[in-house]
């Protein structure tokens, strides 16, 4: 269970008059379910990269229970994020030469000596879940569709305190998304995770316990 404390942040680019993303101070509950919303550009991947590490805040704190990410050097932001959170990222970051199964454990066999008890029908039983019907099919012969089913059930397979996901449903039809996005609330819920969900899916939003709207990188009211 992890709780988000964000203070006096702020993330500049070079070019940009104002700042991409300028957050005075936000606070997410241990367990809570967050749609982040907001026009193209209002800064919903940058809020994603910092609150998960994968960028360095120019200015703030951006603490999750008592560790100050921000604070930390890359590689010590690296180890954070593999310990504590599960990712859907919009390009995916998916191995097409490796197995839909094989994609879900890797993250596990790299961070485990020994890769846990119960992971492996964990993951077959979730790339079943999101309606992979060939757990040993190369992703590298996958539809969007599929990859992001895949994408998925590996940011869901290590039950992670957060799950964070950028346009999880972008690529899937109405009904795959709807199932999509069931199984993310689901298995939150069942691990005690926060979400936080990027999306301009309204269906999506709407299963959130709460939305965050961004405009020019600040919260809207
Ligand atoms: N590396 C960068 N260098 C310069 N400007 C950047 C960089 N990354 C993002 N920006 C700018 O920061 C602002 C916020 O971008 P961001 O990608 O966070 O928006 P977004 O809300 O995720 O958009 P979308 O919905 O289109 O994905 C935009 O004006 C973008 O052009």
């Amino acid at each position: 269970m992890q709780a988000l404390s964000i203070e006096g942040l702020q993330v500049r680019y070079p070019g940009l008059p104002v700042p991409a993303l300028d957050l005075a101070g936000l606070r997410l509950e241990a367990g809570e379910m967050v749609a982040l919303a907001g026009p193209s550009g209002s800064g919903k991947t940058t809020f994603i990269n910092i609150v998960t590490g994968m960028e360095r805040a120019g200015a703030g704190r951006v603490v999750w229970n008592d560790e100050d990410i921000a604070a930390l050097p890359e590689g010590g932001r690296d180890r954070w994020r593999a310990r504590n959170v599960g990712l859907v990222m919009q390009d995916f970051h998916l191995f097409p030469g490796l197995s839909a199964e094989a994609n879900v454990l890797l993250p596990q066999r790299l961070s485990h000596l020994r890769l846990p008890d119960g992971m492996q029908a964990r993951a077959r039983d979730l790339l079943a879940r999101v309606g992979i019907q060939r757990p040993d099919q190369f992703v590298g012969t996958m539809s969007r569709g599929q990859m992001q089913r895949v994408a998925v059930a590996r940011a869901l397979v290590g039950r992670p305190g957060v799950i964070v996901a950028d346009e999880p449903t972008a690529s899937l039809d109405a009904e795959a998304g709807a199932s999509v996005a069931s199984l993310l609330v689901d298995l939150a819920e069942e691990a005690g995770s926060t979400l936080i969900v990027a999306s301009h899916d309204e269906r999506l939003i709407g299963r959130m316990s709460r939305t965050l709207r961004l405009e020019n990188g600040r919260l809207a009211a």
